[in-house]
């Protein structure tokens, strides 16, 4: 690092980045690219990543919190790969140490590395006083993974395309969420080839690249729409869950003691294994959390409400 890029970045900046769930994951054919096209509506919730980014001869990358043993701290780290597409964009070395205070569950299926990701640009860019645009860190979001776009943005918003291109959304209130963390994680790729196998299997011969083009609910954009948790309830849908539920059968059960225990509904974050629980209220969800947590059916369950807002820098010195 030079020393104008002292004088024009800072010290340290620190970002906050939420995780999602995906209120509707509608699944569509495969892709020539290996992609399916879907109908993705995101939700971010607050639970949080905090990535700071120090300069320091880099990249480097370190991790604190209780799955800080689950996140690799190499060239594979979704938030380095981050610091290198942004640093090469502008003819920069990629001098930064990243540290992740990791509060997302890791492989949950909230999107984790994907907020990392987000998180590193948005703080490197502060950092390197690169001031790059919204719609250039967008890009690069893309190719990084396709729920990194979300995880910048946050919020709620339609993802189409493999679920990287976003509309936002219009959210009328706070939705109280209930997250049943599993030990171990699913391999997103995984994921999706078995809710191939299975459509092949129980499809009467259909392929899995002719998938009818997945849309929206109606109902449900209305629901997130009027603040309706009810009406939410009655909508939420994820075509990978029958998938994940096939790879790791107990969390049927762990879906069933939710609901047991007063949840509105259920269902498998994303491509799981967490399990999101949508409640009433905040007293609501707390009762579900304690219950769920002496169940033995997951290894922790955490409350959140949701929309949160996307990657933010929250100190910088
Ligand atoms: C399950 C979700 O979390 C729902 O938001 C996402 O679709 C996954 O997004 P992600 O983790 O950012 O995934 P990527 O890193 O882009 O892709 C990892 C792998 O997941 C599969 N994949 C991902 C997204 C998509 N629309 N279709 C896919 O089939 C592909 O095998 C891909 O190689
Ligand atoms: N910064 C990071 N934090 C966590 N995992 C990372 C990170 N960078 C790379 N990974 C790798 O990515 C894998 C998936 O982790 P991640 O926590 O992003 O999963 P996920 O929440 O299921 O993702 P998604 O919901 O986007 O499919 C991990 O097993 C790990 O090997």
């Amino acid at each position: 690092m030079n020393d104008a890029e002292h004088v024009n970045g800072a010290g340290y900046v620190t970002v906050r980045v939420p995780a999602k769930v995906n209120v509707q994951l509608s699944v569509g054919g495969l892709r020539p690219d290996g992609f399916h096209g879907l109908a993705n509506v995101f939700l971010a919730v607050g639970l949080y990543d905090e990535v700071t980014a120090f300069p320091a001869d880099g990249p480097q990358v370190t991790a604190e919190g209780a799955d800080a043993a689950q996140v690799p701290l190499d060239e594979s780290n979704l938030a380095v790969r981050a610091a290198r597409l942004l640093a090469s964009r502008h003819g920069l070395a990629p001098d930064v140490r990243l540290h992740i205070a990791k509060d997302i569950p890791v492989a949950g299926g909230m999107a984790g590395g994907s907020a990392d990701a987000a998180g590193a640009l948005v703080a490197c860019d502060a950092l390197w006083g690169t001031a790059t645009s919204r719609d250039e860190l967008l890009a690069m979001c893309a190719e990084l993974g396709s729920d990194v776009p979300f995880s910048l943005v946050g919020g709620a918003a339609l993802g189409r395309g493999r679920g990287e291109l976003l509309t936002p959304l219009e959210t009328g209130g706070a939705f109280h969420w209930v997250f049943a963390v599993a030990d171990g994680g699913l391999s997103t790729p995984a994921v999706y080839r078995e809710c191939d196998r299975l459509r092949e299997a129980g499809g009467g011969g259909a392929t899995v690249e002719a998938v009818p083009e997945p849309e929206a609910s109606g109902a449900l954009l209305e629901a997130l729409r009027g603040g309706d948790a009810r009406a939410l309830a009655d909508a939420l849908s994820n075509d990978l869950q029958a998938a994940a539920v096939s790879l790791r059968p107990s969390l049927a059960d762990t879906l069933k003691a939710g609901e047991a225990a007063g949840a509105l509904a259920a269902l498998v974050s994303g491509s799981g294994p967490t399990c999101a629980f949508l409640t009433e209220d905040a007293a609501s969800a707390e009762a579900v959390a304690a219950t769920l947590r002496a169940s033995g059916h997951c290894r922790t369950a955490r409350t959140a409400t949701g929309p949160a807002p996307g990657a933010t820098v929250v100190r910088q010195g």
